[in-house]
């Protein structure tokens, strides 16, 4: 028996003011896969992402989470299956590492809203996952950039969903934390999670995705297995740049022209 897919898009498409992001297209994540949306700066990968998280209705089409409607989800019940990496973090108030992770426990949490030393025991171990162990007791606001994006990595791991959405989860990280941070989430996926990911880089897009999803920005859609996707000629197209593409030791490479 094949698994029920745990998100789809029917004939979704997507306009923002008068301009279409992208015409009809369809996908199916399963479990275990991991999804990338390319494609150059206002092409829409955010406004798909949102679109797929739930936060905001598709122009046409439709958008299942786990077979159902966002409709027929309660915000915590959605909360618990999906979880979303935002762009940015935004920091209004000092709180410590610890609690700030914490808030991704906020959707199992009982009726009374506390938290017991089980989601502290996931929280810490959530930031042992991203190298930040030592720093539970810090103040977020004094953090670094790549710090602070990988506290919010923690707190979607704290979270628990069985799907991750993640927008530009390599923001801020240096090489080696790019690198450990998207082979933890690719071992997520690896473990029956399914992920769908915005990134700006294709060579990581090549790395980790099975399949990808290739705005174009201007409204053309590109979607399909990675190897049917990334194509120098596709990429150069929607870029708007030639890309040369090389294959040394079972790793693919594009390089700009
Ligand atoms: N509420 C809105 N009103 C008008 N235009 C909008 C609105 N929201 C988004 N847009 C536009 O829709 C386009 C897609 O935005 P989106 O953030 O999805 O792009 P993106 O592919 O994620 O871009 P980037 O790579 O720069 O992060 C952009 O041109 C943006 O300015």
């Amino acid at each position: 028996m094949s698994a029920a897919p745990l998100l789809e898009a029917r004939a979704l498409a997507l306009q923002v003011g008068e301009r279409w992001l992208c015409c009809e297209f369809s996908l199916q994540l399963l479990p275990g896969q991991c999804l990338v949306l390319l494609g150059p700066n206002g092409a829409g990968k955010t406004t798909l992402l949102h679109t797929l998280a739930g936060l905001r209705e598709p122009t046409v089409g439709s958008v299942l989470l786990g077979g159902l409607p966002y409709a027929g989800w309660s915000p915590a019940a959605a909360a618990r299956f999906r979880g979303l990496l935002a762009q940015q973090q935004p920091d209004h108030f000092s709180s410590t590492v610890l609690e700030t992770v914490l808030v991704g426990r906020h959707p199992h949490l009982g009726r009374w809203g506390w938290e017991g030393p089980e989601d502290e025991r996931i929280a810490r171990e959530a930031l042992e996952r991203v190298g930040l162990g030592a720093m539970a007791t810090r103040d977020v606001l004094t953090l670094s950039g790549g710090e602070r994006q990988r506290v919010a990595v923690a707190a979607l791991l704290a979270q628990a969903p069985q799907l991750l959405l993640l927008d530009e989860p390599t923001n801020h990280l240096d090489l080696h934390y790019q690198i450990a941070i998207l082979d933890l989430i690719r071992g997520l996926a690896a473990a029956g999670r399914g992920v769908v990911m915005v990134l700006h880089d294709i060579n990581l897009a090549a790395r980790y995705a099975d399949q990808v999803i290739l705005l174009d920005g201007r409204g053309g859609v590109c979607a399909g297995s990675r190897e049917e996707v990334l194509q120098a000629g596709l990429l150069g197209e929607a870029f708007g740049h030639p890309l040369r593409r090389f294959d040394v030791d079972g790793r693919t490479t594009f390089i700009p022209e």
